[in-house]
């Protein structure tokens, strides 16, 4: 029995995954039922690297999802719309999904998972996070005995391409990001790497993986990596870090199911697992009672290592289909099936530490008035040193210990109307 694949999108990821599937000789055997059936795009005269017939190529994306003979739809178009509608039509006519969209399964997965267990199909999205990193079926099976209290991680393989050469060879951030554009790593619109937004989307999936429940997208705070320049990129390497844009979720306390779940560009320390995670790669750090810790490192982006991802949710679903497996209530270990949301602790609330530098006027006594407000504010510093001079202006670089954020806030803000300063070029959280 052929089971029969209709496949949205014949981009970057949808091209890895044809060509993955047309090759298969020496993968698992299971793959040569595969059939690709149809493949929606959106124009039909660029040229492709992949060779299908005329015939199953089609800017008809809905005859695709409302085909009775496709078995399995696989979206790979990206964004929110049209990709929700084609996801919804798709489980609505019984069919299993596949998808590496996680903008669209982090802000809609409540009503996708809600309709696919009423209908009884599955939703697959390993290709979603880490790019061709095993992590999402590991969190559903192999770590779901685990209490889990944190998930760090590196999830975006485009801020950590563009970091890691910021970092290695002094590049410029528009330069680099222009590579990554062209090796296929970036989102359609790159603004979603950049401002973190791909990286919040993931913890969101992850969080509610680990933690078992829904996450509230519009409560993951997020901040992205434009700030970044090569000054704190050098100041961050003396002092023993590199600049890492990390996404973060953890429970509060041990006793509390609240979480915090955010992604911002951290200080990493030099010794500490990630920093050494470069240029394309993504990893991620699950902690957790009894396990202790795991991390799961691989490419993040790009055709063959996404690929992977797909063609590994393909393969779960088609060994199910072969065997007849597939009927409802679903497999609790393959499905998702969440429905309350976890609590999210508010940002002001939470503890860091922050790295921050001030360009201020070379008078003395600044660096006495900074020390005075940030005590005002119960903010306790680690270190307070005058680095030197930009222009005619002295630089000043402050590490705190941790501290309330909303208090530290409330220092910068007061900080920022006093004389001397001129300017705080930059704020970061040290992990
Ligand atoms: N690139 C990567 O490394 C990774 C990407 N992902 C995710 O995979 C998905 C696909 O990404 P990627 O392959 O990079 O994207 P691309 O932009 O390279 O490809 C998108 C494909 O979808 C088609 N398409 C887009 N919109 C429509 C539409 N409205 N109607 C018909 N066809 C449409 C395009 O058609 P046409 O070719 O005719 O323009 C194109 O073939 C995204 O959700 C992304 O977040 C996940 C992990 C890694
Ligand atoms: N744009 C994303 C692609 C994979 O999800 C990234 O750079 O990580
Ligand atoms: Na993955």
């Amino acid at each position: 029995m052929g089971i029969k694949l209709g496949i949205l999108g014949l981009g970057t990821v949808g091209t890895g995954t044809v060509q993955l599937l047309q090759d298969n000789v020496g993968r698992h055997s299971l793959l040569q039922l595969v059939e690709i059936h149809r493949v929606g795009v959106k124009s039909l005269d660029k040229p492709r690297d992949v060779t299908l017939a005329k015939s199953v190529i089609t800017t008809d994306l809905e005859s695709i999802v409302n085909d009775p003979e496709v078995d399995i739809v696989v979206e790979l178009i990206g964004g929110l719309e049209p990709a929700r509608e084609l996801i919804l039509k798709a489980i609505q006519n019984g069919k299993h999904v596949v998808t590496a969209n996680k903008a669209v399964i982090s802000r809609f997965g409540a009503e996708i998972f809600t309709l696919a267990n009423r209908q009884g199909v599955y939703v697959m999205l390993e290709a979603a996070v880490g790019g061709g990193i095993p992590v999402i079926q590991p969190l559903k099976q192999s770590l779901s005995v685990n209490r889990i209290h944190t998930v760090t991680g590196i999830v975006n393989g485009t801020t950590n391409y563009i970091l890691t050469r910021m970092q290695t060879e002094g590049s410029s951030f528009d330069a680099v990001l222009a590579d990554a554009q062209k090796l296929g790593y970036a989102e359609a619109d790159p603004t979603a790497d950049v401002d973190g937004w791909d990286a919040a989307d993931k913890i969101s999936i992850l969080a509610s993986l680990a933690f078992g429940g829904r996450i509230n997208r519009e409560e993951v705070s997020c901040e992205g990596i434009r700030q970044i320049s090569k000054t704190d990129i050098t100041y961050a390497n003396n002092l023993g870090f590199v600049i890492k844009l990390l996404a973060i979720a953890k429970k509060v306390s041990p006793t509390d199911c609240t979480l915090s779940v955010r992604v911002h560009p951290t200080l990493v320390p030099k010794t500490h697992p990630l920093a050494n995670i470069n240029g394309v790669y993504n990893a991620i750090l699950v902690e957790g009672e009894p396990l202790g810790q795991v991390m799961f490192f691989g490419p993040g982006a790009g055709a063959g290592a996404t690929a992977s991802a797909v063609s590994s949710d393909i393969l779960n679903l088609v060994a199910r289909l072969q065997t007849g497996q597939i009927s409802a209530p679903l497999d609790p270990l393959l499905g998702c099936s969440h429905q309350d949301y976890c609590q999210i602790a508010p940002q002001s609330e939470l503890t860091a530490r922050f790295y921050t530098r001030f360009l201020t006027l070379d008078q003395p006594g600044v660096i006495g008035k900074l020390g005075t407000s940030f005590g005002k504010h119960g903010v306790s510093l680690e270190s307070i040193v005058q680095t030197g001079f930009q222009d005619k202006l002295a630089e000043i670089v402050v590490v705190t210990h941790d501290v309330k954020e909303g208090d530290f806030k409330q220092a910068l803000e007061e900080i920022r109307t006093f004389e001397a300063i001129d300017s705080i070029p930059s704020s970061l959280r040290v992990l």
